[in-house]
């Protein structure tokens, strides 16, 4: 199978390189162009432009930053519009909000293309890995086209309906995980503060009914004050905002997540925002500790 991806960031670049381990012939195309190098030496192609890469290929896959990014590169000059035509499919896994979708779909559907939503849950490790989880909506026939690719990316793919579905499935997936970052950074801070070994808190979570996956990962390397990026933090506030927005549409109060959101606006004003959203540890970190006397 032939395809295209557009976007080599943390996600992108492992993706691709899983698919070239699996035999897919795999174009690709990046902003920044000597991002490709490394795939190419995988045995990867390049095109010079999205609009290159939807000429060439059946399929074109994208994993880029945000709404304004997944937008230029199908609106933009060279872009996906350009090329997109009855018989081609694109598959945007970035993480977007629904409108965004909607209106990228809408665009490709009218030049007779297919559009499929497909953002992941799941960070660098799993793209290494091939073990994403994949939120799907869209056109079901195109669904049904990639699942080899996507059995390649992920160790699950949920078909999830209409357009803007996968978008909402993985904004409210990611607002709980940004809220529990935090609530984590909080309890590391507190027992730190109260004389506990938090290394010995890591164990006791890991022990109890909220133990998982993200506490056992990331806890180490935040009691060291090490945020290497695998999901970077701008990323997660992104995220957040565009959460929150939801909840705005639907009148939903959140204002657990509304305040794990200023918490990461406040790490991004830090200088944080391209280390691991892990980093919002600093935020806690940094606030003066309360006088013991009062
Ligand atoms: N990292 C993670 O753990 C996860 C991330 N995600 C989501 O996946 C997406 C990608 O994340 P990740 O790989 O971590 O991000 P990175 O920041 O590592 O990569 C972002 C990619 O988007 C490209 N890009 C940014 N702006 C533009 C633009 N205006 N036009 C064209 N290309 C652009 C970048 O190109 P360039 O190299 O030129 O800057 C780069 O290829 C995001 O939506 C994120 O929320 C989802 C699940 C997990
Ligand atoms: O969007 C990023 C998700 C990261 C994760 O699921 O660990």
């Amino acid at each position: 199978m032939e395809v295209g991806f557009l976007g080599l960031g943390i996600m992108g670049k492992a993706m691709s390189m899983n698919l070239l381990r699996h035999g897919f012939k795999v174009t690709v195309w990046n902003r920044t162009l000597s991002k490709c190098d490394e795939l190419v030496e995988h045995g990867a192609s390049v095109a010079e432009t999205p609009a290159a890469v939807v000429k060439k290929c059946k399929y074109t896959i994208a994993m880029l930053s945000d709404p304004s990014a997944a937008l230029s590169v199908v609106f933009g000059k060279d872009g996906i519009l350009e090329q997109i035509c009855a018989g081609k499919g694109y598959v945007d896994m970035s993480t977007v909000d629904a409108d965004t979708s909607s209106k990228i779909n809408e665009a490709i559907t009218a030049k007779g293309g297919y559009f499929l939503e497909a953002p992941v849950s799941g960070s660098k490790k799993p793209a290494e890995d091939g073990q994403l989880v994949i939120l799907a909506a869209g056109e079901k026939a195109l669904y049904e086209e990639v699942i080899p690719a996507f059995n390649v990316m992920g160790k699950k793919s949920f078909y999830l309906g209409q357009v803007g579905n996968g978008a909402k499935m993985k904004l409210v997936v990611n607002m709980i995980m940004g809220s529990m970052i935090n609530a984590f950074s909080e309890g590391l801070v507190l027992a730190g503060r109260s004389g506990l070994d938090p290394s010995v808190l890591l164990d006791v979570l890991d022990l109890g009914g909220i133990a998982n996956p993200m506490f056992r990962m990331k806890g180490p390397t935040m009691i060291q004050g090490s945020h290497s990026p695998a999901f970077p933090l701008k990323h997660q506030q992104k995220d957040m905002r565009l959460a929150l927005a939801l909840g705005d549409e639907t009148a939903t109060s959140m204002p657990v997540a509304a305040a794990a959101n200023e918490a990461f606006k406040k790490a991004r004003s830090m200088g944080l925002g391209d280390l691991d959203f892990s980093a919002v540890y600093e935020t806690v970190k940094a606030l003066e500790q309360p006088s013991q006397k009062s």
